[in-house]
């Protein structure tokens, strides 16, 4: 899928933008602090809900203003086209629409625009914790896998009760149903990402081969438990030290992906450009994925490419994305290099200044 326009209100320093991005590779380019990253963070609120940058939704809307919208016009695989639009107010009120109809949920909205980012504080995705990783395996198989949604919504409210109940120390009443309940989606969203790992180790070690070959790379899914017993099991055998830290340590919600390189852990190894390129790698390979199991593309949206990234890997991140057919907005202070490295792909150029943006 690809955006055919894109129209913001009050969003940041944008007082009213609109633009009519190309199917392929748009560069967004101006001077520090005009809204370059204003523009991608709006599509991905989009995808998202929220923002890439710290702080609250409320600094997202445009100074003495009560609300922001971001509205796009969304062009499917097939040809068929769909508006969507999401507007938030400084209160918190979420207005979503799908085709001019109200809609309340936004896992529907983020289906219509997947959205993969890259910025120079990505590499979080391998520094940081096991959330990080987590939210990464669960954007894919979201995606790529309908139902593990409401699995993963349930499981997440009967955790909330669980640790609610385990904190009064009233657990030991209720916790056969709790426990059967949380255990069974536990299993499922286990599966799912058991799978989605497995499916996607293939393209990661194609795409890592081209961007690292020098490291011999593994990716090991921890469920969060031992899988050789039940989920259940383990909820049982570990409810007494739940109940010592008043809280579930057992389940999906403890997973973590572990990345190697040569048998030793990439934070160890890999020096900060080469993160970026494994974290680049990664993102690709999720969007190659996604349109490989559904037929849909993700949009890339690439805040400071040049960051940390010496010329021979920008050249090959560049060419990955081109070689993806995607929608991708690159953001640079000026086109400088960026016109060059992109140069075989059909380019759309937008300019932005003090909130107000044009294309060239
Ligand atoms: N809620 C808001 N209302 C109005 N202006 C805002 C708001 N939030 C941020 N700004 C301003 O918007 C401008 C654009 O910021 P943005 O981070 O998008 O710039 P940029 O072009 O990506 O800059 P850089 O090249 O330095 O990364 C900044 O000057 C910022 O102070």
């Amino acid at each position: 899928m690809y955006l055919e326009a894109l129209a913001l209100t009050q969003f940041r320093n944008f007082a009213q933008a609109k633009i009519e991005p190309g199917q392929t590779i748009n560069l967004i380019t101006g001077d520090n602090g005009s809204g370059k990253t204003s523009l991608l963070e709006s599509i991905y609120c989009l995808g998202f809900g929220r923002s890439f940058r710290p702080g609250s939704y409320r600094q997202l809307i445009q100074h003495d203003q009560s609300r922001f919208t971001v509205f796009a016009r969304v062009v499917e695989q097939s040809g068929q086209k769909h508006t969507v639009g999401y507007q938030r107010d400084d209160v918190g009120e979420v207005q979503l629409r799908i085709d001019s109809e109200k809609e309340k949920k936004f896992a529907a909205l983020a289906r219509m625009v997947p959205v993969q980012l890259m910025t120079p504080e990505s590499t979080e995705l391998v520094l940081g914790g096991p959330k990080q990783r987590r939210q990464f395996i669960d954007w894919g198989v979201f995606h790529v896998e309908h139902s593990f949604y409401s699995d993963w919504v349930n499981f997440s409210k009967i955790l909330k009760q669980r640790n609610s109940l385990l904190k009064m120390r009233r657990f030991k009443n209720e916790h056969a149903y709790w426990d059967e309940q949380l255990a069974s989606h536990g299993e499922r969203i286990a599966d799912y990402r058991e799978s989605y790992i497995e499916g996607l180790s293939d393209y990661l070690s194609e795409r890592l081969k081209t961007f690292l070959p020098q490291y011999e790379f593994t990716a090991v899914l921890k469920a969060g438990w031992d899988r050789s017993g039940t989920l259940l099991d383990a909820l049982n055998k570990h409810q007494e030290q739940d109940l010592r830290y008043g809280h579930t340590t057992v389940g999906p919600h403890k997973a973590e992906l572990r990345i190697q390189a040569n048998g030793d852990d990439v934070k160890n190894i890999l020096s900060r450009g080469q993160l970026k390129l494994l974290v680049a790698a990664l993102k690709l390979v999720q969007g190659e994925y996604l349109q490989r199991q559904t037929g849909v593309q993700c949009i890339y949206l690439v805040d400071d490419i040049a960051a940390e990234l010496d010329e021979h890997s920008q050249k090959k991140f560049c060419d990955a994305l081109m070689a993806s057919n995607s929608q991708v907005f690159v953001s640079a202070i000026d086109v400088g290099i960026l016109a060059e490295l992109f140069s075989s792909a059909d380019i759309k150029m937008f300019h932005v200044e003090h909130g107000t943006v044009k294309e060239q």
